[in-house]
């Protein structure tokens, strides 16, 4: 695979935002999207994402904020008659190109959604499951890379003397971990979080977020949220959306201090949405 070498100093990303020096996972180029029903949820979306970061991605329901998220793994594909029109680098390479093998993609760009959707079968299978489809290891090498995800998501101190439990035992913030520890195990380069936390409780909550800070060492975090306060919490840039355009991209702290955009401040302020 191509693989992107550092954006030049003062290269302009994403609606004006500097990234010097940063080296970008992903590159959204000019990307339009539409639904089976004519109506499109993207409007030339322009945007990277930075390397070992949290991008969060806010805006008011229904601004497009699921529907990047989806395009950037390919999930639409699933549907039939959704389509994206442009380009999506992924390490230089065009994710959007029909010859990609949307299987390795998506071990490449994992996903977690909002509810916790672990596979009704152990909590070690629900690791496992996944890992064999793209790997064979013997029995010791996956007990390991059971033990090395779980440890990852910050579960494995609640689950190591259960593995054999159904997983839709666990309770739902231990569920969405479990969803998490699946995602990492076949060791992606990108994670998309699709609001991991929305059905779970404060505490749970807390974990999730806490755990979005150790993942980003290693995995590139792409998160959509429609709460502003853990956008602010969790990311390191923040792209924010309205009715499918992308109106503003920067860092959180410039992003929710000093908005370049009035749509930005209205929203932020809470003027507006
Ligand atoms: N399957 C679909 N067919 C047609 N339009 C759709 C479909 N799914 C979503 N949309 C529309 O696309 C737009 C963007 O939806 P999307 O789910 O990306 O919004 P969002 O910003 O994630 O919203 P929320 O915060 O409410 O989850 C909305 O206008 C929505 O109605």
């Amino acid at each position: 695979m191509e693989v992107a070498t550092h954006v030049p100093q003062a290269s302009i990303r994403g609606n004006g935002v500097r990234f010097d020096q940063e080296r970008l996972a992903l590159e959204i180029k000019n990307l339009d999207f539409f639904y089976g029903n004519g109506f499109q949820g993207l409007k030339s979306v322009n945007l990277g994402i930075p390397e070992h970061k949290a991008t969060a991605f806010i805006g008011p329901s229904g601004c497009g904020k699921s529907t990047l998220l989806r395009t950037l793994n390919r999930m639409y594909s699933l549907y039939p008659g959704q389509r994206a029109v442009g380009e999506i680098l992924l390490y230089g390479k065009n994710i959007l190109d029909p010859s990609v093998d949307v299987n390795l993609l998506r071990a490449q760009v994992g996903m977690v959604f909002q509810k916790p959707t672990p596979f009704p079968m152990t909590i070690y299978e629900n690791i496992a499951f996944g890992v064999r489809l793209y790997e064979n290891l013997n029995k010791s090498d996956m007990d390991d890379r059971v033990e090395w995800a779980l440890s990852k998501a910050a579960l494995w101190n609640e689950v190591k003397d259960k593995l054999g439990q159904n997983g839709l035992s666990l309770s739902g913030g231990q569920q969405q971990r479990l969803c998490i520890a699946r995602s990492v195990a076949v060791k992606p380069s990108v994670l998309l979080l699709d609001e991991p936390t929305s059905a779970l409780d404060p505490i749970s909550t807390g974990k999730v977020e806490e755990l979005v800070h150790e993942l980003k060492r290693d995995y590139t975090i792409a998160i959509v949220t429609h709460n502003m306060q853990q956008a602010a919490r969790v990311s390191d840039y923040t792209a924010y959306m309205y009715l499918g355009e992308l109106i503003e991209f920067g860092s959180t702290e410039e992003l929710f201090f000093k908005p370049k955009r009035k749509e930005t401040e209205d929203y932020i302020t809470g003027r507006f949405g």
